[in-house]
């Protein structure tokens, strides 16, 4: 469990970067991190490369003692055997990734995963000691077709924890599919409303102790020029970046949101 909600800042890649554009930029980004490190002491920083770039990015962040953590995109369900072109969480953590994505929007609405796929790769996940990130968020049709904005959410939280004991390090991330990719932005406060509801439901299904502790991050259109204000809501712990994320010059700037003007 985490001692306290240390604030996330996490790059989403996506299918970006082979493993030479990886070492590329692994290396770049500690090199510009490196004179700042005390703009963000107290930010986790953390890189979801593809699956055949987490070797690499090992490679380079042990070899440069490098404060990187990483996770991986995706896992399987399964832990080995017959399952083509899957895989394992316990790949994932023998190349030290600290971390796995589970249910992005993109899996759910192109690959089809449904909240049970998610509840067994959460299970999958915790089984290999990989902390969990799980994506929850609504579209557009699903939001304007209710009063309340975290239903839809709090559905995929339940559903996706509903195995997981109290105590256990998890971590969320608020991503409404509306405003990923699309320069949409939640405003702080849209962000802050599903947050604080997502942490209720956390709550009541895992103890208010476990709510307390657990880091629950906003996604969609985080940019420099955004995460400030939305890192100064009580309820969001921390960003998950795509396109920012893949620009040395964004990323450094979101990860450093402190010493921004007016933060
Ligand atoms: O999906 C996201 C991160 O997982 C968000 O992507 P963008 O930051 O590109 O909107």
């Amino acid at each position: 469990m985490v001692a306290s909600r240390t604030p996330l800042m996490a790059g989403n890649w996506k299918m970006n970067f082979n493993h030479l554009q990886a070492i590329a930029f692994v290396q770049k980004l500690a090199w510009t991190l490196k004179d700042v490190k005390h703009d963000f002491d107290d930010v986790e920083v953390a890189v979801f490369p593809p699956f055949t770039d987490i070797r690499s990015v090992q490679t380079i962040t042990q070899a440069d003692n490098l404060d990187v953590a990483y996770g991986a995109q995706d896992l399987s369900e399964h832990d080995s055997g017959a399952y083509t072109g899957d895989i394992s969480g316990d790949f994932i953590a023998t190349l030290g990734a600290r971390y796995v994505l589970v249910g992005h929007s993109e899996r759910r609405t192109i690959h089809g995963e449904g909240d049970d796929v998610c509840r067994a790769k959460v299970n999958a996940a915790l089984r290999h000691g990989l902390v969990p990130v799980l994506c929850v968020g609504e579209s557009l049709e699903e939001r304007e077709a209710t009063s309340n904005p975290a239903e839809v959410s709090i559905a995929q939280l339940k559903a996706g924890l509903a195995d997981v004991k109290p105590g256990t390090d998890i971590v969320i991330a608020y991503e409404p599919v509306w405003a990923i990719g699309t320069g949409k932005v939640a405003t702080a406060e849209q962000a802050q409303e599903v947050c604080a509801a997502l942490r209720v439901a956390l709550a009541e299904q895992l103890g208010d102790e476990t709510a307390a502790a657990t880091r629950i991050l906003y996604g969609g259109s985080v940019k420099p020029d955004n995460v400030a204000s939305i890192m100064r809501e009580p309820d969001i712990d921390g960003a998950l970046v795509g396109g920012a994320s893949l620009s040395i010059e964004d990323f450094s700037s979101i990860i450093r949101y402190r010493s921004h003007v007016g933060a």
